[in-house]
């Protein structure tokens, strides 16, 4: 059973209330940040906050740290920070292509990678950057990619799409989890509801956040719901049957169900067994 990420966190690392607050927010994973959210000067006591912070039981929670790029002054620090650290990813932003998980590769031998893809070369390496052997796990970072591109935000995320498809045919081709970027406006209820769908309908596994008040949403969007579920029941013993009887299609709902459409059934079946486990 596969760990759910509909809901991943971003908590700036130097900020030792929220570290504590998300033992006990329904997130499926945090994204303890070292990069954006902590201020230049900050950078080394949010080291030290983050070392306290990740003494904290965080149940099933994912623990992923999102550090410094190696190019930047702090990252090297960083890296070496993150070497036999107790915690279950790193996430390495601004990733161009798998050269840049190579280096952080070397600095840190014992945790799965997780890359930021946020970068027009970085969307056009998706591939390779999705293929590599340490890579568990991408993060759209659309915030910057919108930067790079000087394209505008606009809620159909148009000029986004390009980017958003190439980075999930990469993930879905090499295995790899894929989470959505964040939506900015945490007050806007409604808006984060029709971005998570849009990201859920496209295949994300989730979406980044960055405030508590969007975990229900998130959490809710991307669960299958209890008509999805009994579909994929229905849908598994129905095929089953037809195939007792010889038959390689049945019919449920008035639409065929093939082999393919039983393993989708399975995989709902088994993502609604693990985000049960998340809250058991
Ligand atoms: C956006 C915020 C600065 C708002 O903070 P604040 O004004 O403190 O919010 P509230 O007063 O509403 O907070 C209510 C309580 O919730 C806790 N809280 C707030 N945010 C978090 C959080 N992220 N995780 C856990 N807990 C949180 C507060 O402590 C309050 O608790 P209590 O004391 O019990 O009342 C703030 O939400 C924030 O800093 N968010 C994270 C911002 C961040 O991490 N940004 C970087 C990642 S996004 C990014 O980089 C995207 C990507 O790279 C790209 O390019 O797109
Ligand atoms: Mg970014």
């Amino acid at each position: 059973m596969e760990r759910p990420y509909r809901s991943v966190l971003y908590i700036p690392a130097a900020n030792a209330r929220a570290m504590e607050k998300a033992q006990t927010l329904p997130a499926d994973a945090i994204i303890f940040d070292l990069e954006d959210a902590v201020a230049p000067g900050e950078k080394p006591a949010a080291r030290d906050a983050l070392a306290a912070g990740l003494a904290n039981d965080y149940g099933r929670r994912a623990r992923i740290v999102r550090i410094n790029g190696l190019s930047t002054e702090w990252g090297q620090d960083d890296a070496r920070f993150c070497a036999g650290l107790d915690a279950d990813a790193v996430l390495i932003p601004k990733v161009d292509g798998p050269a840049d998980l190579d280096r952080v590769a070397d600095l840190i031998p014992d945790l799965p990678l997780w890359a930021m893809m946020e970068t027009p070369l970085g969307m056009l390496n998706a591939a390779a950057i999705a293929a590599h052997p340490r890579l568990e796990g991408m993060v759209m970072g659309t915030n910057d990619l919108a930067k790079e591109l000087g394209s505008r935000f606009r809620p159909d995320r148009l000029p986004m799409q390009a980017g958003l498809g190439l980075c999930l045919l990469a993930a879905k081709a090499h295995g790899k989890v894929i989470v959505d970027g964040v939506f900015n406006a945490f007050k806007d209820e409604d808006g984060l509801r029709a971005e998570c769908e849009q990201g859920r309908d496209m295949g994300f596994d989730g979406k980044t956040l960055i405030h508590p008040a969007q975990l229900a949403i998130a959490n809710d969007t991307f669960a299958p719901t209890d008509a999805e579920i009994d579909l994929a029941r229905r849908q598994i013993d129905a095929f089953q049957a037809a195939a007792a009887e010889g038959k390689g299609v049945a019919v449920v709902d008035g639409k065929i169900v093939e082999n393919l459409h039983v393993e989708t059934a399975r995989k709902t079946l088994d993502r609604a067994k693990a985000i049960a486990a998340m809250a058991g």
